[in-house]
């Protein structure tokens, strides 16, 4: 399935890049003063290039940084030092900033792994101060306070050097936008709207966290490289926070969250703050007012808006919300289970409890691969939390969980790597991706290739990419949202989204597949498309996990139940069995609705 282009935005970023090429011309011919408008545009770059690696963090990755200021001095001065100190030559100097960039983010993000966004924020502008005076402490190497002077990029001329950085500028570009489209940009998006669903998908939250960040302060390093070079000098002013404020500005202004956006926005803020320069002690105060403006008439920016409109999006075609039942689930999707009679999944003598209650004391359940089995009770009985222990989402206060006979691994970005995938009881999508993408973050683990292969659009990534968008057309096709494949997933109707929600789920090439309360709010018509899909999964040998308290729906579709109240498995067995013990009559008591059901 061919990715739709933005017809608008890619005009718009062709103008951006052909008036940026042909600059130097433009000013020769138009200005007496061509040196200082090239200048000024070389410096908007430097801040365009900085402000893509802020878009990666916080647009893409949900982190707030307050750290770039310092990113971009410790690239300044790996710049600086190995030019002026060493008396290498200048690339070498940038090429330097790379890892001395991505090096410091990436230990200041392994120091605020389990920190929440508000303090990841605090712990990034302490190391931003860190930074600062170490640079002020550490004279033998930056200089101190006066820092490091005659930085220079060897013999080349303003315009030459002006080229060098439109190249960095469109490798930082090129770099957020390889990764971005990619499984790694996929699955930090998951990250970002929600960190439980993309574990259940087998995403890291911290590795792919880890990875964004370090990437961004590679960018970042080399922003404070060119800036460095640029000047002629680099001190610990360059790291203060108030230098920020054109990054945050710009990029807000320019549309957080897109690609082209920062670099837009840069260039409004360079061409404002050129505006007022007359009035330079206004300049914060007046960029302080612009990122408010922006914040209350645009707060997704120029490109988010533009994207949001009429001409940005995506015509994606008719538009069917119709199963087809033509349409087979696609091979090589789901595994073959394993030769074994152990059963696929187990939870033995499993207990939880939140202080005084007990969700869950002592369940004891045995799901079988080409099965579909139901986990039923009443409400607050404790089926949830089974699961989250099944699932590794809740720490066991005791028992053990087996996948085939094996035990399982304790965390639960680990548990899909065995072939357990759940799906939540309250829908899960990441609204703010398409229908597609969700389905392709589905398929994050079974990508197969890594970060590098995406940036560089190695023939291996191209490869496994298309291989992997076809798949996700067929089950798309096979659950009737092909339709729907490139609108955002937060558009679709409950229904739809819950279909969504099982279709990435398998998506993951699955063994044992958990649905926590699928039917809920679903129409008849939607319950039936429901049960079409668990009967297609059983018969390819996956072991559905059911849990459910449309009774009906359950003694329909499951072969085994398993019935729990008060945190205790209460009865277990074929449905005939179940819907007649008088324990389970007794259980619903109170429910006569559900009595009438199951009796
Ligand atoms: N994180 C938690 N902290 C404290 N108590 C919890 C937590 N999660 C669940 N509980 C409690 O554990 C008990 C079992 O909850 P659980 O959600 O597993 O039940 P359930 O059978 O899935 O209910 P429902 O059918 O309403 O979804 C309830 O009393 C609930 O209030």
């Amino acid at each position: 399935m061919p990715r739709p282009v933005r017809l608008g935005l890619a005009a718009l970023s062709a103008v951006l890049g052909a008036v940026l090429l042909a600059w130097p011309f433009i000013t020769d011919f138009y200005s007496y003063n061509a040196s200082y408008y090239n200048g000024v545009v070389a410096a908007a770059a430097i801040s365009g290039i900085l402000t893509i690696s802020l878009n990666l963090a916080m647009g893409y990755g949900g982190m707030m940084s307050m750290l770039h200021t310092g990113l971009q001095l410790v690239g300044g001065y790996a710049a600086a030092s190995l030019t002026v100190k060493a008396g290498l030559p200048w690339p070498v100097g940038i090429a330097l900033a790379v890892p001395v960039g991505a090096g410091l983010a990436a230990a200041v993000l392994l120091v605020s792994l389990r920190a929440t966004s508000l303090y990841f924020g605090m712990i990034t502008l302490a190391a931003n101060l860190i930074v600062i005076e170490a640079g002020r402490a550490w004279e033998d190497v930056t200089g101190g306070v006066n820092g490091v002077v005659g930085v220079a990029p060897g013999s080349l001329s303003k315009v030459a050097f002006y080229y060098v950085v439109l190249v960095f500028l469109g490798l930082a570009y090129l770099v957020q936008r390889n990764l971005m489209r990619s499984g790694v940009g996929r699955a930090s998006l998951a990250v970002m709207e929600s960190p439980d669903t993309a574990s259940a998908m087998g995403v890291r939250p911290a590795t792919t966290r880890l990875l964004v960040f370090t990437v961004a302060g590679g960018i970042a390093g080399v922003s404070g490289a060119l800036y460095a070079l640029q000047l002629g000098f680099i001190n610990p002013d360059v790291g203060l926070l108030d230098n920020g404020l054109t990054f945050f500005v710009g990029l807000f202004v320019g549309g957080i969250g897109t690609l082209v956006g920062p670099v837009l926005g840069v260039g409004v803020v360079a061409l404002l703050v050129e505006l007022i320069k007359d009035y330079g002690r206004y300049t914060t105060l007046i960029l302080g007012v612009a990122l408010l403006m922006t914040m209350i008439v645009l707060p997704r920016g120029i490109v988010g808006t533009f994207r949001a409109s009429r001409f940005g999006r995506v015509d994606d075609g008719e538009v069917s919300g119709e199963a087809e039942p033509e349409a087979s689930l696609p091979d090589g999707i789901l595994p073959e289970p394993p030769e074994t009679d152990h059963p696929a999944l187990e939870g033995r003598g499993l207990v939880k409890h939140f202080g005084g209650v007990k969700a869950v004391d002592g369940v004891d359940v045995a799901v079988r691969a080409g099965t579909v089995h139901g986990i039923i009770g009443p409400n607050g009985s404790g089926k949830s939390t089974t699961v989250s222990c099944l699932t590794r989402f809740h720490a066991l206060d005791a028992g053990e969980v087996l996948v085939f006979g094996e035990p399982s691994p304790a965390k639960a970005w680990q548990v899909p790597a065995l072939g357990v995938t759940r799906v939540f009881q309250v829908p899960h999508l990441f609204e703010q991706q398409t229908v597609l993408d969700n389905v392709l973050t589905g398929m994050r683990r079974r990508e197969g290739y890594g970060w590098l292969a995406a940036v560089l659009r190695l023939p291996s990534y191209r490869r496994r990419e298309r291989a992997g968008r076809e798949a996700a057309a067929r089950l798309l096709a096979f659950a009737g949202l092909s339709g729907r494949a490139h609108r955002l997933a937060g558009s679709l109707s409950h229904g739809q989204k819950r279909l969504l929600e099982v279709v990435r789920a398998v998506a993951s090439g699955p063994r044992v597949l958990i649905l926590d309360e699928p039917a809920t709010g679903l129409t008849p018509a939607e319950i039936d498309a429901l049960g079409r899909l668990c009967r297609t999964f059983r018969d390819r040998g996956l072991a559905v996990v059911l849990i459910e308290h449309n009774v009906e729906f359950v003694m329909g579709l499951c072969d085994e139940i398993t019935v729990i109240d008060g945190g205790k498995v209460i009865a277990a067995g074929p449905p005939e069995t179940v819907r007649r013990d008088p324990k389970v009559l007794e259980a619903y008591l109170g429910r006569p609705d559900l009595i009438e059901e199951v009796a």
